[in-house]
């Protein structure tokens, strides 16, 4: 559930209509809400109550200074991939101590900051990683706390792009292997062997894939204990899928009640690391319609967004909604391909839409919360959108549109 209504025929977020922040901020322009934000966070805290457990959010879904302070305001975890998300989520005043770090190829500069600040646990990815944590954390003094990162060979039935719990995905270690990485990591001197960690893919619509890897995970966690490695946690990843179009994924309530029952013998500390669920339909994009053209086959609504501000449409082929923020009635529906100025034909962000359009009307695209502004990028030399939150009545610009100027900062000419 998200608070994007309409209210006498115009888009709101919360109380504010999305046609005055498209005036005051201009178009394109990312616009989240907080209330929505807050929800989603709540609900999957409250759906593992009972159980010590830690909401990490995925920071890579949306990385705003203000979305990860409003997520550090309710005492959540974060799960970051690279030290840039270290420095966001320290900036916005997130404790290092309910830090995760995944990712597959991390620095020896990221792990050495890492260290420094003393986050929670280095989701381990490579056996190599392990001997470089050992070196830099006893350089430092220090132990470093880790989980293996393991690839349970379970297919997620997701994109292929976003899949990344099979063998012939490059993440994790392979669970075959895991046992002989834990005993080489619980040797070392450096390290402290904290749990074990999995992320099977992203955009799952099904519980089922994330039994399959707990059970995977669990007999692992068994065998270590059988070898005198003790856990303290296990982190499932994050991957739970939202609703753009028909989809209907598990509410985290039934998400976790399902995981929460295989669990019930345990004592672990549960780590979660949903992105997407809590950011994705918490924002949307606005956009205005710029031209409209027709051929003999096709109309096109040419708008001021294009696949460098939102790639999801022409990376994964992804589909989502696209609607007015006037309705009108009674106008002229025909079928458009909402299209942006990029010079690429994949740069649409919607084909074949039943919309009643005029130039100059507004557009909202839904379910752009996630994997939106975080993958956004320059192409084209095109300056990305603001960011604004809406909080009840208020609206705050939380990220200021670009200008042309600011695209070149850093570059320098030949003498
Ligand atoms: C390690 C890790 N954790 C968490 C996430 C968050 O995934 P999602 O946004 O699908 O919840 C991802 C991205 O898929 C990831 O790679
Ligand atoms: N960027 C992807 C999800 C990737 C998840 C990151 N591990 C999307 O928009 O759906």
């Amino acid at each position: 559930m998200d608070y994007f209504n309409y209210r006498d025929g115009m888009l709101h977020a919360e109380d504010v209509p999305l046609a005055a922040i498209a005036e005051r901020y201009g178009t394109p322009c990312y616009v989240y809400s907080r209330a929505t934000i807050e929800r989603h966070w709540r609900a999957f805290d409250a759906a593992f109550a009972g159980k010590p457990h830690l909401v990490c959010y995925a920071v890579k879904a949306n990385s705003n200074l203000a979305v990860l302070n409003i997520l550090a305001r309710l005492g959540s975890g974060f799960d970051i991939v690279s030290v840039g998300e270290l420095e966001r989520v320290l900036a916005a005043g997130g404790d290092p101590a309910k830090i995760v770090f995944s990712g597959v190829g991390k620095r020896e500069d990221e792990l050495e900051r890492a260290l420094e600040v003393g986050i929670r646990c280095f989701n381990v990815e490579v056996p190599g990683e392990l001997d470089r944590l050992n070196r830099l954390a006893g350089a430092l003094g220090v132990k470093a706390p880790i989980s293996l990162r393991v690839n349970p060979d379970v297919d997620a039935l997701t994109h292929p792009y976003i899949s990344t719990g099979l063998r012939e995905n490059k993440f994790g270690v392979d669970v075959g292997e895991a046992l002989i990485q834990y005993r080489r990591a619980a040797d070392m001197p450096h390290l402290q062997v904290l749990g074990i960690d999995c992320h099977i893919g992203s955009q799952l619509t099904s519980v089922t894939p994330f039994l399959d890897a707990l059970d995977r995970i669990l007999l692992l966690a068994d065998a270590l204990k059988e070898h005198g490695i003790g856990l303290h946690h296990i982190d499932l990843g994050g991957g739970l899928g939202i609703r753009y179009r028909e989809e209907q994924p598990p509410e985290p309530s039934e998400y976790a009640s399902a995981l929460l029952q295989r669990l019930q013998q345990t004592n672990y500390e549960i780590l979660i690391e949903p992105g997407r669920a809590i950011i994705g339909n918490a924002g949307v994009l606005v956009t205005r319609v710029e031209y409209l053209k027709s051929n003999q086959d096709k109309n096109f609504a040419i708008v001021d967004a294009a696949m460098n501000d939102l790639v999801r449409p022409a990376l994964y082929d992804a589909w989502q909604e696209i609607v007015p923020v006037r309705q009108l009635s009674g106008a002229d529906v025909r079928t458009y391909d909402i299209v942006g100025p990029v010079c690429e034909t994949g740069d649409f962000l919607g084909i074949g839409r039943e919309l009643a359009l005029s130039e100059g009307v507004l557009l909202t695209i839904r379910s752009a919360g996630a994997y939106g502004f975080s993958m956004s990028s320059n192409y084209n030399s095109r300056p990305r959108p603001a960011e604004v939150m809406v909080d009840g009545l208020r609206t705050h610009l939380i990220r200021e549109r670009e200008t042309t100027a600011m695209l070149f900062r850093g570059e320098h000419v030949l003498d």
